[in-house]
């Protein structure tokens, strides 16, 4: 069956009308997400390019093959550019150099007179493009938990899509050009940009989707003042240490409650306050090991769980301690008694961690607060770790 190139222009821009109603709606439904805002218009350049395009037939060369292939240009470069927008990226200008390129090149005969020299260059500058958006994914990878391969696995089938056009579509003297199936090259390029345009706008629809899924569900386990991870996070995470895979690790749990702080309020405002706990957070997490998880449990509360042994835990938890008591936020000096039980002395589940260094803290604050108590299990009595100075 011989495909017909004026009945998949007709499809193409059909094809690309629907995906521009859809993609403006989920524009606006994502707060005009700048990704789907460029996919949105890269699709509106993409219509007036096949409609340039298909005037070609009508033999009006210079708005088909200058002024579409142009638009076709631009349509990449909004793309590239949407993909930019997805990992925070500024979108720059480098992408117009392809459109000035053609514009530039359709000046000499050379090229304005060789179809092969036109397919070659655009065969390229496809290439270059869709390079360019397949590094931008490789890139975002590394910073968001995105699923990335739909996009890749797409970009890369243009790719190879684009180096064949350069073989079969005359790019290239090669003997494999001409008809395939009674078709010329071109419907399939055609038929190949109408699946890429489908298959791209939904992708990019669902990796913003997700995106924002992944964003709501961090703020939800994220405290808004300090910035660490709130209770449910921490509740979440020693649910995650209960697996047997984790059992093998030992776990020592902090508590820790700032001294006082209902008069550091009092004394010198709310402000203050908010200051003083959002300065114990940033001691704390310089302090501790970087594969420790810290939450703040509410008010002046907070917990760490720390992957080591019961004497490191102590040590770090004196470490806190003397950081604290030497630390003056705003001028405001402040201290923290903590509260520590270990797994050392035989496995136990996070949670009954948590109890039992919420009983340590209990008496680390009837001792007089600004100290360490350790709950030791095996002897059923507390331990207090001297104060330093
Ligand atoms: N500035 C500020 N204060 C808060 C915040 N959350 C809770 N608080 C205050 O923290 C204080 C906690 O007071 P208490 O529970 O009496 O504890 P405390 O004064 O630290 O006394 P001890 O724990 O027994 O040493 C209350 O005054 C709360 O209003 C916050 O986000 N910012």
């Amino acid at each position: 069956m011989a495909l017909d190139v004026a009945t998949l222009f007709i499809c193409e821009l059909y094809v690309l009308l629907f995906l521009i109603v859809i993609t403006a709606f989920a524009w606006s439904g994502a707060q005009y997400d700048k990704v789907l805002g460029f996919n949105c218009i890269s699709l509106i350049v993409s219509v007036i390019a096949v409609w340039l395009s298909s005037l070609r037939s009508e033999g009006l060369l210079f708005w088909s093959v200058a002024v579409g292939n142009i638009c076709v240009l631009l349509a990449y470069g909004l793309l590239l550019s949407a993909f930019r927008a997805f990992r925070g990226a500024r979108c720059g200008y480098d992408w117009t150099l392809g459109m000035v390129l053609w514009g530039v090149l359709c000046l000499f005969p050379w090229f304005w007179n060789s179809m092969h020299n036109r397919i070659l260059v655009s065969c390229l500058m496809c290439i270059i493009y869709t390079a360019a958006m397949i590094r931008e994914l490789h890139r975002a990878r590394a910073m968001l938990p995105v699923t990335f391969w739909p996009a890749r696995l797409l970009l890369w089938i243009h790719l190879l899509f684009s180096v064949l056009r350069a073989l079969l579509d005359g790019g290239i003297p090669s003997p494999l050009y001409g008809a395939i199936g009674g078709s010329t090259f071109s419907v399939y390029v055609i038929l190949e940009s109408i699946l890429i345009v489908i298959g791209m706008s939904f992708t990019l629809m669902a990796m913003v989707n997700e995106r924002t899924l992944i964003k709501y569900k961090q703020a939800s386990l994220l405290d808004p003042l300090t910035g660490v991870w709130n209770r449910r996070a921490l509740f979440e995470k020693a649910d995650q240490l209960a697996n047997p895979a984790s059992a093998s690790r030992e776990i020592t749990v902090m508590l820790f409650d700032l001294d006082h702080f209902k008069s550091i309020n009092d004394r010198y405002g709310h402000y203050h306050g908010d200051q003083v706990l959002i300065d114990f957070c940033h001691k704390v997490v310089t302090e501790l090991p970087a594969d420790s998880f810290f939450a703040r449990l509410g008010g002046e509360e907070f917990a760490a769980i720390v992957l080591c042994d019961e004497k490191v835990g102590m040590e770090t938890a004196e470490r806190i301690r003397q950081t604290i008591e030497a630390s003056r936020p705003q001028q405001v000096h402040y201290s923290v008694s903590i509260g520590v039980a270990s797994s050392t002395y035989g496995p136990v589940r996070v949670d009954t961690l948590i109890a039992e260094a919420d009983d340590a803290l209990y008496q680390a604050k009837a001792g007089g607060r600004n100290q360490i108590k350790v709950y030791r299990p095996d002897e059923q009595r507390l331990q207090t770790l001297p104060v330093a100075g």
